[in-house]
């Protein structure tokens, strides 16, 4: 392993932005399935080989790829995508922990669109692991536009990085439904209940909800034309079929099959979340006003 590298998985949105976040301080690889024309782009072993990878693939594929693709050998790992696998309910702590030691696990939350990171606008991120010296090791590779918190609350962050892209959609429904301001802001104050009362069900920290990874990212993700889950709202909005809205998207939009998780942990768990299940009954086919109706429902 050659110590101090650090390397990128994942050449998507998110990965792309943080390779160039990471490569400010220093040399910094990146490796996808599919080569791309980007400075330090590397094929996938000699990324492996790096003693730090922050792997930024689709929540859905994670699974697949560790078991494929992935063999320990000490490396630490900084996980950055944001779902909960759909087939099994599982949050993305709990999968990677099946694969690698959680001492050598952590995991971004928090407001920070791609697009913005890519331009090297100022943002502030948490750094979620309940290893804090793995945290001081992948601070210092951070560039001085973007300022790094520390959480314990590992499971926290991972409900909120999920949550709220749910909310996302449900708010890009309301918005292009033309409900007005009232209406956005009601339902986005109460998806922030409803994420906090799902999450300390699984033992969330409640901090973490009205901190950057929960009311930050919530509020960015649900008030912004940039965020992949509002426009897959606005579409639902506008009759378009999901498969053509993802089509248009051409990028992933991880609230699609996070909705269909939360759905059966909240059945399983008996959460009441009803924001998150009108999301899922419009994903399966319900007209948005009959949605809009039950959630006014006294
Ligand atoms: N884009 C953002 O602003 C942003 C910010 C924070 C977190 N995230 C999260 O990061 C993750 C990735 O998002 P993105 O914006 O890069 O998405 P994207 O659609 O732009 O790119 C996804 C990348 O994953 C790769 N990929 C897909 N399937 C794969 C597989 N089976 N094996 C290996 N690689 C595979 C694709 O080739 C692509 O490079 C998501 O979980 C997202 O929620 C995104
Ligand atoms: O574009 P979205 O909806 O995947 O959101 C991107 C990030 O999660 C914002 O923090």
């Amino acid at each position: 392993m050659k110590e101090g590298s650090v390397a990128v998985i994942g050449a998507g949105k998110w990965g792309q932005a943080l390779h160039y976040a990471l490569s400010q301080k220093q040399e910094c690889y990146i490796t996808s399935r599919t080569k791309r024309d980007i400075k330090n782009f590397t094929d996938l072993q000699t990324a492996l080989s790096c003693e730090y990878l922050v792997i930024a693939i689709p929540a859905q594929q994670i699974r697949t790829w560790l078991s494929n693709h992935f063999e320990f050998k000490g490396q630490k790992i900084l996980v950055a995508s944001k779902g909960i696998e759909a087939t099994t309910g599982k949050f993305l702590n709990e999968i990677y922990e099946e694969f690698i030691p959680t001492q050598n696990l952590g995991f971004i939350s928090g407001p920070s669109f791609a697009a913005e990171v890519i331009k090297g606008l100022p943002c502030a991120i948490v750094l979620n692991s309940l290893n804090k010296q793995l945290f001081l090791e992948f601070e210092k590779f951070f560039p001085n536009f973007i300022k790094t918190y520390y959480s314990d609350d590992v499971i926290g962050a991972e409900i909120c990085g999920a949550y709220k892209n749910v909310l996302a959609i449900a708010s890009g429904i309301c918005e292009g439904m033309d409900l007005g301001n009232n209406a956005r802001v009601s339902l986005i104050s109460r998806g922030l209940v409803e994420m906090q009362r799902f999450g300390s069900h699984f033992g969330a920290k409640m901090d973490t909800f009205i901190g950057l990874s929960g009311a930050g990212d919530l509020f960015l993700t649900a008030s912004s034309e940039l965020s992949r889950n509002f426009r897959v709202g606005l579409g639902l909005a506008n009759n378009k079929t999901l498969d053509e809205i993802l089509k248009q998207l051409g990028e992933v939009a991880e609230g699609v099959k996070t909705s269909y998780a939360i759905n059966s942990l909240n059945k399983k768990h008996n959460i009441y979340t009803p924001i998150a299940n009108e999301v899922y009954s419009i994903l399966e086919g319900k007209n948005p006003k009959d949605s809009l109706k039950d959630l006014l429902k006294n």
